[in-house]
């Protein structure tokens, strides 16, 4: 599964978790010399056996060009007083939410990234805002799935929503669908089956029209679709994601 890099940059990703560990395995498979760190044994151990060095958060930044941090929110200010004199002239490149530039002050590069966990397969979104330019962190990006550069932070803080938790809303969706297919007298596994390849198929074909487009092509006047689709405008669905993403935007900007 390994694929070569020309690239001989080390990357250091600090607190190895949910969002760290699949950075880390993502791009020691794209062919980056990866070090890792975290409190998790079990997650420490997979990334070990997978090449990635394991070490604690100030060698890891003195060896490192680029530093990842992954850490939650409120394990991120005593990291950062930890690794503080090491970190002088690296790029720093922050997953965390909710923690603005002026939140990570060393003296750094500080790159605000968001992206989900989805980059485990290369199929993540990611957003990041820096003020200076380095054409290689987008190059590191890029092997976690598509990339954005934001026009603004407030553009990434968005992204925690849009991106970060979205995929927590879709599985969320499918896991209804799943439940739909039972009540109906589905087995689970044929259910989960069917909707996995109606969402996979959907996102291709909206590739190349707009949703408008492709529902009309599905619903065929006093048919079946009309009637599922007017249960989900009784239950105002719509709504519901509307306020659910705006939800997690108004808490990812501070409030
Ligand atoms: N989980 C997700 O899908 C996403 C998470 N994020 C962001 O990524 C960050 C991590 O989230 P998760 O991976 O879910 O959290 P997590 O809790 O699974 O991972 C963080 C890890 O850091 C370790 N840690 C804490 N302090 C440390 C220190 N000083 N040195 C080394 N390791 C330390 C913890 O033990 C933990 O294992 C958060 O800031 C979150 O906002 C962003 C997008 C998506
Ligand atoms: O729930 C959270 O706060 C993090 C950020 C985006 C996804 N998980």
């Amino acid at each position: 599964m390994s694929e070569k890099s020309l690239d001989s940059s080390k990357i250091a990703v600090l607190g190895a978790g949910n969002l760290g560990y699949a950075i880390a395995k993502r791009l020691k498979e794209s062919g980056y010399e990866v070090i890792v760190t975290g409190r998790r044994e079990a997650v420490l151990e997979s990334l070990k056996k997978m090449g990635c060095r394991v070490t604690n958060n100030r060698d890891a930044v003195s060896e490192a060009d680029f530093v990842i941090i992954t850490v939650k929110p409120k394990d991120l200010d005593s990291l950062i007083d930890e690794i503080r004199d090491c970190a002088e002239g690296k790029i720093i490149i922050s997953f965390v939410a909710m923690k603005k530039l002026e939140d990570i002050r060393m003296n750094a590069k500080i790159v605000r990234a968001m992206s989900n966990i989805l980059c485990e397969y290369g199929l993540a979104f990611t957003a990041y805002y820096c003020e200076f330019d380095d054409d290689e962190i987008e190059s590191i990006l890029s092997k976690l799935g598509d990339v954005y550069k934001a026009k603004d932070e407030k553009e990434v803080d968005l992204m925690t929503a849009f991106s970060g938790s979205a995929p927590a809303f879709v599985a969320k969706i499918i896991e209804s669908f799943i439940y739909a297919g039972l009540n109906s007298g589905l087995n689970a596994e044929v259910s989960k089956k069917c909707a996995l390849s109606v969402f996979k198929a959907t996102s291709e074909a909206l590739k190349t029209q707009s949703p408008e487009e492709f529902i009309i092509k599905v619903t065929t006047p006093a048919g079946t679709t009309i009637q599922g689709l007017r249960k989900l405008m009784e239950h105002r669905v719509d709504f519901a994601i509307v306020d659910a993403l705006q939800a997690t935007a108004r808490r990812a900007m501070g409030s």
